[in-house]
């Protein structure tokens, strides 16, 4: 389990991320939900240390996570592996090596640059690319495929650590609605078939509601919502979002993509320029 004790971090004179505490059990579903600018990717970046924390600690079970440097800090950016809204991927390479790009830190330099991985990670990187229904592209470049199918490889590389951990720092942002659900589809699949903790920032809360047994909501750095979907009432909806600065709420469909589709209210069929800007900020 994570336990998070105080964590803040601080650029400048702008404090990201202030005082976070929480417990996250193994096998958890977590989405962190937030306004743009709330502190999601920088919570999230610090848990494997892409960031570096500059108060509190963070420990995963017996670790101390905040305190790891040198080969203990790259044995643990393999077992907390992430994903990213732009895939990360190397565009001209084919997607199988994409995928055994997952063992890198666990592979001596020379077989790196000369590509040579067993036969037995390639049979496994085919095998994780079946299971994310990306196989039939194995070969071909990276960049020859569609957002959703190259985020499915990233996943695919990330699950190539064995990771204990997966975080996904905004993974559909970039998708049309239907690939953001296969995407979404795959994570819950890992988490429940794997038990790997799944903790992933999203822009929309209808997806946070729909995949996600716990709703972590952040404002200004600190979090204000901690629960499941259904007790993210209206109020705690305000809490976290706020008001569009002239005092109206923000509306749902607003933090909204369309995997569920849904017809939209009227109120928001001619939002205000305040919730226009609102959108585009959070978008
Ligand atoms: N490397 C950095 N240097 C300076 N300021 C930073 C840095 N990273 C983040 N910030 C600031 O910290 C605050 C939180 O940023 P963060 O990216 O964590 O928010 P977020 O909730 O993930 O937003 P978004 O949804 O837009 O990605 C923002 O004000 C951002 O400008």
């Amino acid at each position: 389990m994570f336990k998070l004790d105080g964590v803040t971090r601080k650029f400048g004179l702008l404090t990201a991320v202030d005082g976070v505490t929480l417990d996250i059990p193994d096998g958890q579903m977590v989405g962190v939900i937030g306004r743009s600018g709330a502190g999601k990717s920088t919570l999230l970046r610090m848990l494997n240390r892409l960031v570096d924390p500059n108060g509190g600690r963070i420990l995963f079970r017996d670790t101390e996570v905040s305190a790891l440097s040198g080969s203990a800090l790259r044995s643990w950016r393999r077992d907390c592996a992430m994903v990213f809204q732009q895939f990360n991927l190397v565009p001209r390479l084919d997607v199988v090596s994409n995928v055994l790009h997952g063992t890198l830190n666990a592979r001596s330099t020379l077989s790196t640059v000369f590509n040579l991985f067993p036969k037995a990670d390639i049979l496994r990187a085919i095998d994780i690319l079946e299971r994310l229904g990306v196989a039939e592209h194995a070969m071909k470049r990276a960049e020859a495929l569609s957002g959703g199918q190259q985020q499915r490889v990233a996943i695919a590389r990330a699950l190539m650590q064995s990771p204990k951990v997966l975080l996904a720092d905004e993974p559909i942002a970039s998708l049309d609605p239907l690939n953001a659900k296969i995407v979404m589809d795959a994570l819950k699949d890992i988490n429940e078939r794997e038990g790997i903790t799944v903790i992933t920032n999203l822009h929309t809360l209808d997806t946070a509601r729909t995949y996600c047994e716990r709703i972590i909501g952040m404002s200004q750095g600190r979090v204000v919502f901690d629960g499941t979907a259904n007790e993210l009432t209206a109020e705690a909806v305000r809490e976290i979002y706020g008001t569009d600065g002239e005092g109206n709420e923000i509306s749902e469909a607003i933090t909204s993509t369309s995997i569920t589709a849904r017809p939209m209210p009227a109120a928001v069929v001619s939002p205000s320029p305040a919730m226009l800007r609102t959108a585009s900020a959070s978008a």
